[in-house]
Parts: structure tokens; sequence; C-alpha cells
């Protein structure tokens, strides 16, 4: 077993661990990361995440507006977003490689005391880790429901499994309608899916403003996604083998309202949510506490309770969003850097977000729903997609953009966008509510013509 003393140790090659450790790097430090698994190198995102979703998005989008066949742009969409992810790992890999200043271990890590980490090596090799800092950015996986044959059954998969299908599934069922379970309905009925997403709860979109959570949910409806409420899934099971796809096929038992009810698949997607990946890291070993979840407890600084150790992305508990883990890296570097201003999450303002669906889906700041709660007075600015020249150029007007701003200053508190470059749209809303602008400026200001984000001239008229 091989013993050496580090100054900076980073646990996992994510967004965050990458970004730290190319800095730390670059500034003249020497810092080691350790990543268990080859094929996570870049982590979750650029792998089995964000980038492949959004390609396989995107491919499928086309293949729904050129009518293609749909077992042809499957495979050609699927061998398209594995050239990509493994071009984008080697890339990540390179990035760090060429720095002297990092050492990368292939291997699993593990605390054995408060400063000390165990390292099994994919080698077979144990290295101990003695750091003076040691920043977590282990991530998350999928959470799997405690139900009968859901871990046994094939042709039920995670969204990494469903990012490796074999073969185009002519019916799914999703378990879960959240942000995996929205995305991945609206991009396998694009290419030509039939899709049932059986949500546990009466809640779809719980958090959004009924406008547009049932703008969204009649788009689904047209491209062939039925959402299922109040569907609580009791059984999954081998199917019977009569089904129109290739492949297996899988038999989902749920409640529905109470009534009993049957789905036949070629495929099941369970996307119930992800939890921090914790579990292998022996945490107790280190004194640091982590929550119910599995969750580490962290400050606005992002400290753990042990000193000189932070947790950064997924696993501390916070929410699960690439640029979040890349605002994680900021906070953290603004301790290790004396020329960095302090930065904590306490700063964090206007956080935007999006479900990347048929037509995008994006928000920043309060809805409707929000300001009514919290008995917050506010102006509401609507405008249909369809007014949008761009949107008509584009022959795609379904949606609806609505804005929020305060009746006595004019400053903008949220925007919310279900059109077309939403996606987009939203971070120059994200930078006109940072900036503090008001309508009347978003109402005058020269955008370039036609494009989609002209259209904020018009909602705020
Ligand atoms: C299907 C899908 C689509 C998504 N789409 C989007 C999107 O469009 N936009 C967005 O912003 N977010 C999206 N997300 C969420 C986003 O991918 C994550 O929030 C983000 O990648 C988390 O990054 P991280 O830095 O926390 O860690 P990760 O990138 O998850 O990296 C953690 C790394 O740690 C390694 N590791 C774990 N335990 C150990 C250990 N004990 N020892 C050594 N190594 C270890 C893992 O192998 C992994 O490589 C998506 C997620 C999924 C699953
Ligand atoms: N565009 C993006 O930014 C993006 C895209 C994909 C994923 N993500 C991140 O990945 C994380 C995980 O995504 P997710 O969709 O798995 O989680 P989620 O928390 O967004 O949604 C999970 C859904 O599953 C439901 N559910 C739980 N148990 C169930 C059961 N037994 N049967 C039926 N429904 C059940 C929940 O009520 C919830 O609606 C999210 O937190 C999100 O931040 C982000």
């Amino acid at each position: 077993m091989e013993s050496r003393h580090v100054e900076h140790l980073i646990i996992g090659f994510g967004k965050a661990g990458k970004t730290l450790a190319a800095r730390i790097a670059k500034e003249g430090g020497h810092v080691t990361l350790v990543e268990r698994d080859r094929n996570m190198y870049g982590g979750t995102c650029i792998n089995i995440g964000c980038l492949p979703s959004k390609s396989l998005i995107l491919d499928a989008y086309a293949a729904d507006r050129q009518g293609a066949e749909p077992r042809q742009a499957f495979a050609e969409a699927m061998a398209a977003k594995t050239a990509l992810t493994s071009k984008l790992r080697a890339a990540n890999y390179r990035k760090l490689d060429v720095l002297d200043g990092v050492t990368m271990l292939d291997g699993t890590a593990r605390f054995t005391g408060a400063h000390t980490v165990l390292v099994d090596g994919a080698d077979g090799v144990q290295t101990v880790l003695e750091a003076d800092r040691i920043y977590i950015d282990t991530g998350a996986k999928p959470r799997i429901p405690d139900i009968e044959g859901i871990r046994t059954t094939p042709g039920v998969y995670d969204s990494t499994g469903m990012l490796s299908l074999p073969a185009f599934p002519k019916r799914v069922v999703i378990l879960g309608a959240g942000f995996i379970g929205l995305e991945f309905a609206s991009m396998l009925a694009d290419f030509g899916s039939e899709v049932h997403v059986l949500q546990r709860n009466d809640r779809v979109l719980p958090r959004e403003d009924a406008d547009m959570a049932e703008a969204i949910l009649d788009m689904l409806k047209r491209q062939g996604v039925e959402v299922v409420t109040d569907a609580v899934v009791t059984r999954v099971s081998p199917g019977s083998g009569d089904h129109a796809g290739e492949g297996v096929s899988v038999r989902v038992d749920a409640e529905v309202n109470g009534a009993a009810a049957v789905f036949d698949a070629d495929a099941v997607l369970v996307a119930a949510g992800r939890v921090p990946e914790t579990a292998d890291l022996d945490l107790a070993a280190a004194g640091i506490e982590a929550d119910a979840n599995g969750g580490i407890v962290v400050d606005d600084l992002l400290r753990t309770t042990d000193e000189n150790v932070w947790a950064m992305g997924d696993c501390n508990g916070g929410p699960q969003h690439t640029y979040i883990s890349l605002d994680d890296y900021r906070i953290v570097w603004s301790q290790i850097s004396p020329d960095a201003p302090e930065y904590s999450r306490a700063q964090r303002r206007n956080v935007p977000s999006c479900v990347f669906l048929h037509v995008p889906y994006a928000r920043v700041g309060l809805n409707e729903r929000d300001a009514a709660e919290q008995g917050i007075a506010v102006q509401v600015h609507t405008l249909p997609t369809a007014a949008v020249p761009k949107a008509v150029v584009m022959r795609e007007t379904e949606g609806l953009l609505k804005a929020l701003t305060d009746p006595r200053t004019g400053r903008i508190l949220g925007v919310t966008l279900l059109c077309p470059e939403a996606h987009e749209m939203i971070n120059t809303a994200k930078v006109a509510m940072d900036l503090q602008v008001d309508a009347v400026y978003m109402r005058n200001a020269i955008f370039t013509h036609p494009t989609m984000t002209e259209a904020f001239n018009d909602l705020f008229a």
C-alpha cells in the first residue's frame, strides 16, 4: 500500500471538481483528483446527463419535423450521441492531464480518518492520501423506488440505461414526471414512441402557474404522451412478449385513482429523482455529517462539519444542475484564492432553469403562483408565442411568454417562457434581473430581428 501527503484532494471528476482542479493547477498549486470510473471522466453532465440527453432531444426534434422513420432516426441519433460523449470525455481528460499540477488517480475513494482517504485503485493498488484540504464532488445516483420487480425485470432502465437503449422502443412507460421524466417523454415521443408517464400523486409541475402547466401537458398530449396522475405502480414484471417493438416486453401494474391498471411497454424508465452519491465515502470515519438522503451537510460556504473539507455539486443535496455545481466551485475557490472576493450561497440569486421539451420551458424568478403565496403585488405581462414573428418563421407558434413586474418600480420580478429558444432567452432575462433593469428598458432595448429575444420588446410593452 502506497501512502502520500497531498495539498489539495478532489474526490469526483464532476463539473465543480474538474474546474477547481484546473484552477488550482493554473495558479501554481498541486492537486490530486480521484475518479472511480474511466467512463465518467468529465462527470455526469457530459457522459450520462445534460449533453447526451440534449443531443438526443435535438435529433428527435429534427426527426419529428422531417417525419423520419423512427427506427433509423433513433439508431442514428444514438450513434451520434455515443460519438459525442467519447469525444467530450477524451477532451475533458486531456484538459487536466496536460497540467503539471494535476495528478489523476483512477479509483474509489473513502475516508478512513479526518483528513485521510483510502483509494481503491482500478489497477488493484491501494493508496492512502493524507490531504490538507479535501473537496468532495461525487454527484448523485438514481433513486429507485421500492417496487416489486423494478430492479430485476429486463427492460427497466434508469436514465443512464435509457441513453444507451439497444433498439427503438415503440411503447415506453416512465415513472416520474420531473425533469428527466418529462424531457425523455418529449424526446421519445418526437422519435415516434407512444409514451405513458406515471406520476404517483396528482401534482404534475406543482410549482408552475396553471396556464403554463396546462399548455405543457397539452403539448405533450399532442406529441403522443399520456401523463397519468395518481398512478401508484405496484409491480413491474416481464410482459407476455406480445408487443410492437424489438427486444423485451415489460408489464407495469399500477393503481390509478384506486383502480387496477396495466401498462405494457418495450422499455420502462425510472425517473423518480436522484439522491446524493455518498454511501461509498464512509463519511462517518471523518466525522462528516450527512442528512437522511445522504446529502452532505454544508454551510453557506459549502464547508462540511469537518474543517478543511468542502462538498460541491449534487452530493451536498442542493439543486441538481451543472451550472449549480459550477457555481459551487466559485464559492469554494473564493475561499482558496487570496484574490477572489468572498462568495457564498446566500449571494446566489435569480437562478434560471429550463426543461428541454419539444418547445423548451424556462423560468427565472417569481411566477404568479409564488407571488400569490408570498402576497407580493405584481403586474402580469403576457404574450402568445404566435405573436412573435420569429416563431412564425420557425413554424413553432405554440406556447406563451409571461413576465411579472413590480407595479411601483417596473422592476422585473420573474420571467416564464414556453416558446422556441426559451432556454437561451431566459439567460437574457436573468441578466436583466441581476442588473435590476425595468420593464421600460426591456420594452425599448434594441434587439436583432427576427429573433425570439426581440419578443421582450412586446412582452414588456
Ligand atoms: C439524464 C440527465 C439529464 C440532465 N440534464 C441536465 C441539464 O440539461 N442541465 C443541467 O444543468 N443539469 C442536468 N442534469 C443534472 C447534472 O448533470 C448534474 O447536476 C451535474 O452533472 C452534477 O455534477 P457534479 O459536479 O455534482 O458531479 P458529477 O458530474 O455527477 O460527478 C461526480 C463524479 O464522482 C465520481 N465518484 C462518485 N463517488 C466516487 C468515489 N467514492 N470515489 C471516486 N469517484 C467517485 C463519479 O463517478 C462521477 O464521475 C442532468 C442529469 C441527468 C441524470
Ligand atoms: N434541464 C435540467 O436542468 C435537468 C434535466 C434533467 C435532470 N435534471 C436534474 O436531475 C435531477 C433528477 O431528475 P428526476 O426527474 O429524476 O427528478 P425530479 O425530482 O425532477 O422528479 C422526480 C419525479 O418523480 C416522482 N416520483 C417519485 N417516486 C415516484 C414513483 N414511485 N412513481 C411515480 N412517480 C414518482 C416525483 O413526484 C417527481 O415528480 C433533478 O433534480 C434535476 O435537477 C435537470
